[in-house]
C-alpha cells in the first residue's frame, strides 16, 4: 500500500498510524446502502476501514439519485449493493467488502451481526432499527443510529460500553399511524449525506478512541438554521430486559416440552457423546454449515427416512431458523407416540451466533 495513502490523516497527532492501524483492523456492519448508507460506505471505505459488511437487497431507482451520490442514471435497475462494490472497490481496492443480498430480519440478523464490531443503521424503518437494536444488545455491540424527519437529522450512539440503547429512549414500536415517510415526507438531497457523515465520524472514533462518543446523547440536526443540539438520555433498566429479548430471539425456550435452546443443546453435545440431531435442511444449507454427527434428513424427505431415526432415544431437529424443525416435529409427533422430540429453537442461525 502507497505510505502517502492515508498521510493526511495519520498526519493529525491526535489520530496518527496507530489510529489507522486500528482502523485497518475494524469490521464495521452497515445496514442500507441507501441514503445514509451511501456516504456512510464511501467514507469509512476511504479512510481505510478494513472490513466492510453491507446489508441490502434493493435496486437503485431514479428517484434515489438526488441523494444516494454512489449509484448515477445508468445504475437504475440493478442492486445497490452490487453497483456500490464495484465502485467502493475501484475507491478503496484494500478494503475487503461483504455483501449480503438479503434484507436484516429476525432470522438473520444475530447471524450477521456477530461478526462485526459495530453495526450502522443505515435503514429507514422501525422495526428493522428496533431489531439492529435487540440483536446488539444481546450480542453486547455499540450500534449507530442515524434518523431523518423533514429537515432535521438525528444521530447517537447506542449500547456503547454498557450505555443506554435505543429501547431506553423510544421504548415502544410506534404504530403505523404514527411512522413518517420519507417518500411522502420528502427529504433534501444533502441532509442525509450530512447525517451519514456523522455516523461515519462516531464510528471512526469507536474505532480508534478518539473524541467523545455521542453515548447516551441524541444530537438532534436542523438543516434550515443550521443549529446542533445534544439531548442527554440515560439507561432504563426496564427498557433493557435481556431475557425477554432473548426470548423473542430464541435464545431462552419458550415451551420446554417441544423446545430446546442453542445453549441447551451446546451443553447436551459437550457432556453427551450420542445427541440424536436431526438436520431437517437441504442439502445445500447441511454442507455450508452442519453440527458434527448430526444425521441429514431434509425436511420434504423425512416421510421416507423414518428407519434413520433411533426412535427410543431423545431427537433434536434443527434447520437454519427454527421453523422447518417445528414442522418436523408436528410431523413425527403425529406419526409415533411416546417418544421424545425436540426441536431446537432459533436453529442454525441462533446456534452459530451464540455458540461459535
Ligand atoms: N431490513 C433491512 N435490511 C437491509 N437493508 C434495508 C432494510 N430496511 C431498509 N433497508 C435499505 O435501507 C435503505 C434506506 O435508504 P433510503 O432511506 O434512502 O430509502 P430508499 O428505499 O433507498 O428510497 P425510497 O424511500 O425513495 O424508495 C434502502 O436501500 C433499503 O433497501
Amino acid at each position: 500500500m502507497d505510505p502517502n495513502r492515508y498521510i493526511r490523516q495519520t498526519a493529525l497527532k491526535e489520530f496518527g498510524p496507530q489510529a489507522q492501524k486500528k482502523l485497518a483492523k475494524s469490521r464495521v456492519l452497515i445496514v442500507g446502502a441507501g441514503g445514509l448508507g451511501v456516504p456512510v460506505l464511501q467514507y469509512l471505505n476511504s479512510m481505510g476501514v478494513g472490513t466492510l459488511g453491507v446489508v441490502e437487497q434493493d435496486v437503485v431507482s431514479i428517484s434515489n439519485l438526488h441523494r444516494q451520490v454512489l449509484y448515477t442514471e445508468r445504475d437504475i435497475g440493478k442492486p445497490k449493493l452490487e453497483v456500490a462494490f464495484k465502485k467502493l472497490k475501484a475507491q478503496n481496492s484494500s478494503t475487503r467488502l461483504r455483501g449480503y443480498d438479503t434484507f436484516l430480519m429476525a432470522s438473520n440478523a444475530l447471524g450477521i451481526i456477530k461478526d462485526y464490531d459495530i453495526v450502522i443503521d443505515a435503514s429507514d424503518n422501525f422495526p428493522t432499527r428496533y431489531l439492529i437494536n435487540d440483536a446488539c444488545v444481546i450480542l453486547k455491540k455499540p450500534f449507530v443510529y442515524g434518523g431523518l424527519q423533514g429537515f432535521e437529522g438525528q444521530v447517537s450512539v447506542f449500547n456503547y460500553k454498557g450505555g443506554p440503547t435505543y429501547r431506553c429512549l423510544f421504548p415502544n414500536m410506534p404504530t403505523i399511524d404514527e411512522i413518517p415517510n420519507c417518500n411522502i415526507n420528502g427529504v433534501l438531497g444533502v441532509l442525509p449525506g450530512i447525517v451519514g457523515n456523522l455516523q461515519a465520524l462516531e464510528t471512526v472514533k469507536m474505532l480508534t478512541g478518539i473524541g467523545e462518543v455521542l453515548r447516551g446523547k441524541l444530537l438532534l440536526f436542523n438543516a434550515l438554521d443550521q443549529t446542533i443540539q445534544k439531548i442527554n438520555f440515560s439507561l432504563q433498566e426496564n427498557s433493557l430486559n435481556i431475557t425477554e429479548l432473548k426470548y423473542s430471539y430464541g435464545i431462552v425456550s419458550a415451551s420446554p416440552f417441544s423446545e430446546i435452546t442453542v445453549d441447551e443443546l451446546k451443553d447436551l453435545i459437550d457432556s453427551q457423546r450420542n445427541v440424536q440431531i436431526i438436520d431437517v435442511r437441504t442439502q445445500e444449507e447441511f454442507e455450508a454449515y452442519k453440527i458434527p454427527n448430526s444425521v441429514h434428513i431434509p425436511l420434504n424427505d423425512l416421510g421416507n427416512r423414518y428407519h434413520d431415526i433411533d426412535l427410543k432415544q431423545p431427537i433434536y431437529l434443527i434447520c437454519q431458523s427454527g421453523k422447518r424443525s417445528a414442522q418436523a416435529l408436528e410431523q413425527l409427533k403425529n406419526q409415533f407416540s411416546e417418544i421424545s422430540l425436540y426441536s431446537v429453537r432459533g436453529g442454525i442461525n441462533t446456534y452459530v451466533a451464540v455458540c461459535s
